[in-house]
């Protein structure tokens, strides 16, 4: 061997003998070690590189999505633990009102923090990557377009003609996969309502670059060719430039008047200089009007399949409002907020369906959590699902029991609830998801009996889904 190549060997030899010496004391320091003045939650950062992502993993894929989090409670006895997934160390929580403390305080102590990879996919306009001014006048933005005044007066009708539409044309094909149609739906209802696109081979295409573009978010983020993460990257290019395009033709014809909400947001004074932050703010209210919905609308009728005693209680309140309706007209408010039970479909629903699993945060300063010292800077994950799932708060946590919530019942100050976030962060489309399930399920379960054609079940990695897109069959009621 030549000289030059024996002292390469060596050296790549002590490169690898220092890399590995780290990540044993990276490791060990996770089981105890590390800053023994302060009391860090128990934990444990699991096998060096990958941590306990294989388990977290498993987890999510299983039919017990919090079970990572179940386990790791028991051994600990502890709802606040530390843990490595995903490459990161991070303290994970479990407990409600530290969430909920944390989401409340979200700006002041506290500050969203999401992997920089992901940026490259949602932009650094994001929502979630907001802070200061700018996340308060784009939350006061969308949250004022969303509320139910606006929902009222601009989107009910376009949410009923629309749906409508749809649903008579899965009568016609009879067999469906319902993830599928839903998703296309619902992504053609906020094209409307954003962009003011009808249905058509447009939205069609953007859905499907949204599909490509979702599944980059968790996939190993690599801009080599031909990678998930790569085609995700190229589904956001060819996202952003259909809206920038929009905007241009918009800035040539100011005189075609559009009552959608990127007239809204043109008019609030945000196009200046600041395309980019109207495209990515554009991109995500896409992304988020899109994604939770339509698996919520797809996991209740999953449900409501497996269930037939809930489905058949809900059938009658919506028997009832149409009987009371007479023939050919149209649903209103009224008949919307008269759908109690539906409500208890819903937050039973979300609850058991937990479509927004939870969110990033990182302290801005030292803190004090149960007696465990959380230094400033430490990334937390506050699992908002874990709670739902909790025997400890809801009992038989894993089955569908709409019952369990009170007709009426006030869920804007329930702790343990709190699908939709809380604080500044607090979903902008809260009324506008709750207005349109409940206008789905009105119309699915007044028009249709179902077969279900598959055996399918729920996966969460890497997002909410039925594994075999809930095939169904459908018969027209009426
Ligand atoms: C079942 C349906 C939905 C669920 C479960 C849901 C859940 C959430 C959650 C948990 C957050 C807070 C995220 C965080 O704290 O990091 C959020 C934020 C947001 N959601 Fe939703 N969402 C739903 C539907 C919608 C719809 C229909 C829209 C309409 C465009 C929407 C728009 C937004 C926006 C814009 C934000 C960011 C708010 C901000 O940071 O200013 N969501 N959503």
């Amino acid at each position: 061997m030549a000289l030059a190549e024996q002292v390469t060997l060596v050296m790549g030899l002590l490169t690898a003998v220092v890399v590995l010496l780290r990540l044993i004391r990276k490791w060990r320091n996770g089981h105890g070690g590390q800053n023994r003045k302060a009391h860090l939650p128990p934990g444990s950062i699991g096998w060096p590189l990958i941590g306990e992502t294989w388990s977290y993993y498993r987890s999510l894929a299983s039919s017990n999505p919090s079970k990572f989090v179940e386990d790791r409670r028991k051994r600990y006895n502890s709802a606040i633990f530390r843990t490595h997934i995903f490459g990161d160390e991070l303290i994970m929580s479990a407990d409600p009102y530290f969430n909920k403390y944390a989401m409340q305080n979200d700006e002041r102590i506290f500050q969203s923090r999401f992997p920089k990879f992901l940026l490259n996919l949602t932009g650094k306009y994001a929502f979630f990557a907001l802070h200061g001014e700018l996340l308060r006048k784009l939350h006061g933005l969308t949250v004022n377009m969303m509320r139910p005044e606006r929902l009222r007066a601009d989107f009910m009708d376009e949410i009923l003609s629309l749906f409508d539409s749809t649903i008579n044309q899965w009568a016609d094909m009879e067999d469906i996969f319902l993830q599928n149609e839903i998703s296309q739906m619902v992504l053609n209802l906020i094209a409307k309502q954003l962009l003011d696109l009808s249905p058509s081979k447009e939205t069609t295409e953007i859905r499907k670059l949204f599909v490509e573009f979702i599944r980059a978010i968790v996939a190993i983020p690599t801009k080599i060719p031909g990678t998930t993460h790569a085609k995700g990257l190229k589904a956001r290019k060819n996202l952003i430039t259909k809206i920038a395009n929009i905007i241009e033709e918009r800035k040539k014809h100011p005189e075609v008047v559009h009552r959608d909400m990127l007239a809204r947001i043109l008019k609030e004074g945000y196009v200046a200089n600041t395309q980019e932050i109207i495209c990515d703010c554009i991109l995500n209210l896409l992304l988020a009007g899109h994604e939770n919905s339509s698996k919520a609308m797809l996991f209740s009728v999953k449900y409501l399949s497996d269930c037939p005693k809930a489905l058949a209680q809900l059938r009658e309140e919506h028997d009832i409002i149409l009987r009371n309706k007479g023939d050919n007209k149209k649903l209103d408010w009224n008949d919307y907020t008269s759908m109690k039970f539906t409500q208890c479909v819903i937050n039973e629903t979300l609850r058991l369906g937990n479509f927004a699993p939870g969110t990033y945060k990182e302290n801005k300063e030292d803190i004090k959590v149960k007696d465990y010292d959380i230094p400033k800077g430490s990334l937390i994950f506050l699992s908002t699902m874990a709670p739902h799932l909790d025997e400890n708060f809801y009992s038989n946590a894993l089955k569908f029991d709409p019952w369990r919530w009170k007709l009426d019942q006030d869920i804007s100050n329930d702790s343990l609830f709190v699908l939709f976030g809380a604080g500044p962060r607090l979903c902008s489309g809260y009324h506008l998801a709750k207005l349109e399930l409940s206008i789905f399920l009105h119309m699915f379960v007044t028009r249709f009996r179902w077969d279900v054609l598959a055996d399918d079940h729920a996966s969460y990695f890497p997002f909410p889904q039925l594994s075999k897109g809930f095939p169904i069959r459908l018969h027209l009621r009426r």
